[in-house]
């Protein structure tokens, strides 16, 4: 299989949560040139869950890639660029995809002793895939024992993995705030209440909850990735909308951080002549990973040539942490070098590290199947 033409096929079409519907086409064709009676596969929404039959099984080991893109317009330059205006891998689910497809094919030309479940899950950017995954009676049945996952690291050399035990990645809450009051004629702003200034100063005042609402040893923040206000250039607003994430390294924090917005916005409403309406969106589990099988995997990737570097943990997201919340295993971040990171439109990871990508997992599957 050629990992960069097929990664370059991904790159083209990517969708958002829940309607990867050409991806998902696009993997059952790869897969079907396998033309293996070792794979059993079952669509999963937009996802795909594909079993690799093992020799003697003893247990199901899972490995899952994320398979959805992001809104955001891509800026490469290249010439297999999104064909969708306005949509990007922009976090490297193409490359997740394209090693889970790699791993797939060794594993079919060579079995090992377990059965391996490999997830092609939908949605991770959001609304979350996992979490209606796990629960799911096609996923349930399958009955994993332990599970893995890898994300790319743009930041990281080809050739390096880094991980940690414990903390990966941050518990997530999405956040949506409307706010409505008086518009009216640009020059006549004494008698209107505008929803621009309103919502400017309330982007401000969350950080404020971060700094002087959180104790300051766990980490925390906020972050409005999107506003929007009004319709016109000479017409106060009377409308505007705050897009944005809660990031929080204790659990607890994202409880605490909302009540506080709450607090904020009755009072803030009222000063402002408006009304507010919150909406929390999707929420993520913390990636918590478990120490003994980072430890082995620090090991066996050392095995490999690959360097192996202990990481910080990031404030990034991930509802892999559900999984790992009800079954033992880890994440890793994989190094791709690119010179702009996640979420860029102008990521650009190297296509060296499909194949490390590809031989790691493989080899910590095989470590797994005998450990
Ligand atoms: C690895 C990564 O970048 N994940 C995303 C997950 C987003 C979850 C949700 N849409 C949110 O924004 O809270 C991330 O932005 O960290």
């Amino acid at each position: 299989m050629d990992l960069v033409k097929i990664r370059r096929e991904l790159h083209k079409i990517p969708e958002l949560g829940f309607k990867e519907i050409k991806t998902q086409t696009l993997l059952l064709e790869v897969l079907a040139s396998f033309h293996s009676e070792r794979l059993v596969i079952e669509k999963w929404h937009t996802g795909l869950l594909v079993k690799i039959k093992g020799l003697r099984p003893e247990k199901t080991i899972a490995y899952r890639a994320d398979i959805d893109g992001l809104p955001i317009e891509e800026k490469t330059g290249y010439d297999f660029k999104s064909e969708h205006p306005g949509k990007m891998h922009a976090c490297g689910h193409d490359f997740h995809m394209t090693i889970a497809l790699g791993v797939i094919e060794q594993l079919v030309n060579q079995p090992g002793r377990d059965d391996v479940l490999v997830i092609f899950q939908p949605a991770e950017e959001g609304p979350g895939g996992a979490l209606p995954l796990m629960e799911a009676e096609s996923f349930k049945t399958h009955q994993v024992d332990e599970i893995f996952s890898l994300h790319v690291a743009p930041e990281l050399p080809v050739g390096t993995v880094a991980s940690r035990p414990g903390l990966l990645f941050a518990n997530t809450s999405e956040l949506f705030i409307d706010f409505k009051g008086k518009g009216g004629h640009a020059a006549y702003p004494h008698l209107t209440h505008d929803m621009a200034v309103a919502s400017s100063y309330f982007v401000t005042e969350l950080q404020q909850i971060v700094a002087r609402r959180i104790n300051p040893i766990e980490s925390a923040v906020v972050t409005i990735g999107k506003m929007t206000a009004g319709t016109v250039q000479n017409s106060i607003a009377e409308t505007a909308r705050l897009e944005g994430t809660i990031r929080t390294s204790a659990a607890s924090s994202i409880a605490l951080i909302k009540e506080n917005i709450e607090a904020f916005a009755a009072g803030f409403s009222e000063a402002h002549h408006c009304e507010i309406s919150i909406d929390y969106g999707s929420n993520y589990y913390q990636v918590f990973n478990h120490k003994s099988y980072v430890e082995r995997f620090a090991k066996w990737t050392e095995q490999l040539g690959i360097i192996y570097k202990e990481a910080d943990p990031a404030m990034t997201g991930e509802d892999f942490g559900y999984f790992l919340k009800e079954i033992p295993g880890f994440m890793f971040w994989l190094g791709v070098d690119s010179p702009f990171g996640l979420h860029n439109g102008q990521l650009q990871p190297d296509e060296n590290a499909l194949q490390v990508g590809v031989d790691v997992v493989t080899h910590t599957l095989r470590q797994l199947m005998i450990d």
